[in-house]
């Protein structure tokens, strides 16, 4: 039997290999995207990436990558990212490391979107396992968690949501804003959710990444393996 982080170095490999010289690749992150980015370094291509977060940057210049602003590219080839769960049609949750916004930002712009995980990500419906985190200003955020917690009952999932913290403090992403953390339950229609959640004043983005991902790579104790992507 293979661990969690056995699978997801072989995923990210795997991914790794994908990935053509003289393109634009936008690098996810998270224990699994670390792990592709290891491997594409290794690689030693001639490519420019595009970071998700500033730990994913600070990884990837630590391996001698070339960095790219989002704002100068006109696309992104192919971006790797990992995911807390990945449901039917290649539905995901992400966020539990909190760059869901820049991930999506970047995931708009890209042509391929692959998502890696390992075996334990894969799950029957949304929502069962992982909490879902949303990103909101923080000004009035008491009132704009009011407005998420209205959302979530009218979708008809479970409406307790968490201030993430860190330590004493209130967690901060990269962009400044706060998460607060929604445990649904299982999410029978993420799309109508997705929409409701974008809609709502104060929110800045949410983890749900309905229809974006293209392409599906889950590892498994018997090897990688493709998962079938949006129909
Ligand atoms: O904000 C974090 C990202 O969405 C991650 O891609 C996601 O949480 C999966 O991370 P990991 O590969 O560490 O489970």
């Amino acid at each position: 039997m293979t661990s969690a982080d056995q699978q997801k170095k072989a995923v990210g490999k795997a991914a790794a290999a994908l990935i053509q010289p003289g393109t634009v690749v936008g690098l996810g992150t998270g224990s699994t995207a670390k792990f592709f980015v290891d491997a594409l370094a290794a690689r030693g291509l001639d490519i420019a990436c595009v970071p998700t977060s500033r730990q994913t940057a600070e990884q990837a210049e630590g391996l001698g990558m070339r960095l790219v602003d989002l704002d100068a590219v006109e696309h992104i080839d192919i971006t790797v990212d990992g995911a807390d769960e990945i449901g039917p049609g290649l539905a995901l949750i992400k966020g539990a490391g909190g760059a869901l916004l820049r991930e999506k930002l970047v995931w708009t712009l890209s042509r391929r979107c692959i998502v890696i995980a390992d075996a334990s990500k894969h799950v029957a419906q949304l929502g069962t396992v992982f909490a879902l985190p949303i990103e909101v200003v923080p000004f009035g955020h008491g009132t704009t968690a009011a407005r998420i917690r209205a959302v979530l009952q009218a979708c008809g999932v479970g409406s307790a949501v968490t201030l993430r913290m860190k330590g004493d403090a209130p967690y901060l992403t990269d962009n400044g804003n706060l998460i607060y953390d929604a445990q649904c339950g299982a999410i029978g229609d993420p799309g109508q959710l997705a929409t409701r959640l974008k809609a709502t004043t104060g929110v800045v983005e949410h983890g749900l990444f309905v229809g974006m991902a293209t392409e599906g790579l889950l590892a498994t104790d018997d090897g990688v393996r493709s998962l079938a992507g949006p129909t």
